[in-house]
């Protein structure tokens, strides 16, 4: 199966995107933000980093590019998606899920390891965890805190789409304890926390060994794989 990893100026982590997808047992194939097309891959994901400097808003000009803009298309169409911290603001500002991103409450950017609980397991990057499956994934970012009006919150609520949420401690001011959403179809899947980060056990930025990420992050690179399989 081919994964599609988008690169845009000031990414940082499609390397580690792609060396997850390739321990989790798929092909990650590179793609250019300039790209037209995407090279006929079978998911895709939007890793994280600093896209155009973070200029704007963390997110906003990577939304507009013409990588961005078939992955808007073919995610209509059922195509998985998953975005990883600045590839979740990306989701947000393209309008693929609602709500917006803005700067974590205390001003600071945060790079911790965070324990989460999965919601949903019926998304196409999340259908190898149960819910209530506690995990822990690297945090890193300076606009985390996600934020969305009553109705918007309501209706993730009631659908099911909150993904993840924070544990413990909700390190940025996220509302609802908010740290990943889907669409509408489970298709497309974005969170802060980076769980290509997670694939390898034993390294991690927390020094007590037991809370050190693991493998948690695996996980979602298997999901997508066994979901493509079933369609
Ligand atoms: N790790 C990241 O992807 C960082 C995202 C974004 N640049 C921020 O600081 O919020």
């Amino acid at each position: 199966m081919k994964i599609g990893v988008i690169t845009y100026p000031g990414t940082l982590d499609d390397r580690d995107a792609q060396r997850a997808i390739r321990l989790a047992g798929g092909t990650p194939v590179p793609l250019w933000h300039a790209d037209e097309d995407l090279k006929k891959v079978d998911a895709v994901v939007l890793p994280g980093g600093f896209s155009y400097g973070d200029y704007l808003r963390c997110g906003a000009i990577a939304a507009k590019a013409p990588a961005t803009k078939e992955v808007i298309r073919l995610a209509g169409q059922g195509l998985p998606v998953l975005g990883i911290c600045n590839g979740f603001q990306v989701l947000v500002e393209s309008h693929l899920l609602p709500g917006g991103l803005i700067r974590n409450e205390h001003q600071h950017f945060i790079c911790r390891d965070q324990r989460l609980k999965v919601e949903n397991n019926q998304t196409s990057w999340t259908n190898l965890f149960e819910v209530g499956d506690e995990i822990t994934i690297p945090l890193k970012n300076g606009e985390g805190g996600y934020i969305a009006n009553p109705d918007t919150l309501k209706m993730l609520e009631a659908e099911n789409r909150v993904v993840f949420r924070y544990l413990d401690v909700n390190p940025n001011g996220s509302m609802n304890d908010i740290a990943g959403l889907t669409n509408e179809r489970g298709n497309v899947v974005g969170l802060m926390p980076h769980p290509e980060h997670a694939v390898e056990a034993g390294f991690g930025p927390d020094t007590d060994l037991a809370m050190r990420s693991g493998t948690d992050g695996l996980k979602f690179f298997q999901s997508v794989l066994k979901a493509l399989v079933k369609s």
